[in-house]
């Protein structure tokens, strides 16, 4: 990439979401990755540097270096960047035009375009990618916390009734990321309808680069020929089924693509849960890095706050706001078992929560190849994984996590029986193993 010679022609709209804009190059597997914050707020231009040294050194190292691509910042000349915010306005959605595009820096973040994976053949069918942005897959310990329910109703399930009461969303998701961290194929079959049923940001589907947003049976329609070579049983549960399969067996184990297993392989070899190295395990990992559940954590935020504010050159030695390398690193993995009531535990488990709040808000982008074989053999597929928008979460964000989580709670307790049931699931516990299908 030519930096002095950009054009804005050359890129188009991708995507979005809180923090970034995203554009992808016309002709190579780029995108750039644009920060946007609130118009109000132009003072105060987000730090991109620490954005990729949070990725590569810490996540990546938590994560597995084989699902992360951590780019590289770029300075884009001012004028391509102007010309470039006015060329994509339009195709903003509105909701998300309460945050105006950086075009005062000229840094972005330059990384491979994750929907269109480098092809090796030529291909019949186009590469397909799916993005699924998992949210928080384990429920905390009722040590924790002071209200019972948060032992039974997972966040992301709570929250849908907060949405719902919000505006936020028109209808609620029965998706559950219990579910689908389960590495039960039941349940995380479960999950896949739920999510294609009712996509929110939580599910996209890319073909040939692009954001199809569609509908139930067109996506089916488009997941049809990557899933179902092995039979002829084209239906929505075979595709599913199949899709659940990919997902358990994602490991891309040497960093490059691999074979889907055979339809026929157990998906279970005699163990329950998921496979240690494959990317849905990883994230659990990481996320469950809160040990203490925002409740918990709170008391020892507050004790860094004041020591910070006691001490205000501590904020660098306590690496508040980064650098992120591997003393960060460190300081998180040998946080002590127990509170000795030192400031070093208090900042290593707000360093692990702030680590496992990321892991809960990233997102996984599957890209699916179909491969030609000579002979009459069924088509072939290879697959990737990655895991996308590994960004740090801000020291005082905290404290708006406690009043979010108890906002979402107190929603819940006050309307949660008041909205209508899901279609199957009667008893809403996101603890339950089984599904009736
Ligand atoms: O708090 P949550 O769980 O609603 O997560 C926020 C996300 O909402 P979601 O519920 O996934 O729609 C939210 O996503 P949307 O804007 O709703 O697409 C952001 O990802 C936000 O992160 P940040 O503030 O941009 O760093 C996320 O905030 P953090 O909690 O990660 O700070
Ligand atoms: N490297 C990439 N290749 C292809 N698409 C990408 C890439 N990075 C991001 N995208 C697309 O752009 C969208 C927005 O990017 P991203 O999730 O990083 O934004 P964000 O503002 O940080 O999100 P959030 O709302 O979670 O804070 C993604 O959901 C994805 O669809």
């Amino acid at each position: 990439m030519e930096l002095d010679k950009m054009d804005e022609n050359d890129w188009k709209y991708h995507g979005e979401g809180n923090k970034s804009l995203v554009v992808s190059h016309v002709q190579h597997p780029r995108v750039l990755r644009l920060l946007k914050y609130p118009a109000e707020d132009s003072e105060n231009p987000p730090q991109i540097q620490n954005i990729v040294d949070f990725s590569s050194n810490v996540m990546s190292s938590l994560l597995g270096e084989k699902f992360i691509h951590s780019g590289e910042v770029v300075k884009l000349p001012l004028e391509f960047v102007r010309q470039l915010s006015i060329k994509v306005q339009h195709q903003r959605p509105a909701w998300r035009c309460d945050k105006v595009m950086d075009i005062y820096s000229g840094c972005a973040l330059c990384l491979p375009n994750l929907t269109s994976p480098a092809l090796h053949q030529p291909t019949h069918t186009p590469p397909l990618c799916i993005e699924i942005k998992p949210k928080c897959g384990f429920l905390p310990s009722p040590k924790h916390v002071s209200k019972d329910i948060k032992t039974k109703v997972c966040r992301y399930c709570m929250h849908q009734h907060y949405k719902v009461a919000n505006g936020k969303w028109k209808r609620r998701s029965f998706y559950c990321p219990l579910d689908l961290f389960s590495g039960n194929r039941q349940r995380m079959h479960f999950a896949i309808k739920h999510l294609i049923e009712e996509p929110q940001n939580n599910f996209k589907v890319f073909k040939e680069g692009s954001d199809e947003s569609p509908d139930m049976n067109s996506l089916l329609h488009h997941l049809r020929p990557y899933f179902l070579h092995a039979n002829n049983r084209i239906n929505s549960h075979v595709t599913r089924f199949a899709m659940v399969r990919t997902f358990l067996f994602f490991s891309g184990a040497d960093g490059t693509d691999c074979d889907l297993p055979p339809l026929n392989t157990s998906v279970f070899p005699g163990s329950r849960g998921l496979p240690s190295d494959s990317v849905l395990f990883r994230i659990l990992q990481t996320q469950m890095l809160d040990t203490l559940d925002i409740e918990g954590l709170y008391p020892l935020y507050r004790q860094v706050e004041q020591h910070l504010q006691d001490f205000p050159k501590e904020r660098t030695r306590l690496q508040i706001e980064g650098p992120y390398n591997e003393a960060f690193l460190e300081k998180l993995q040998k946080c002590p078992a127990e509170d000795d009531g030192s400031v070093e535990y208090a900042v290593a488990k707000v360093h692990q929560y702030r680590v496992a709040m990321t892991a809960k808000d990233c997102s996984i982008m599957v890209a699916l190849v179909q491969r030609q074989l000579r002979d009459f053999r069924p088509p072939a597929f290879s697959y990737s994984a990655s895991i996308l928008d590994l960004d740090p979460k801000p020291f005082d964000s905290i404290p708006r996590q406690l009043r979010l989580d108890q906002k979402i709670v107190t929603c819940y307790l006050r309307t949660g029986g008041a909205l209508p049931k899901g279609p199957v699931r009667e008893k809403e516990d996101c603890t339950l193993l089984f599904h009736p299908m």
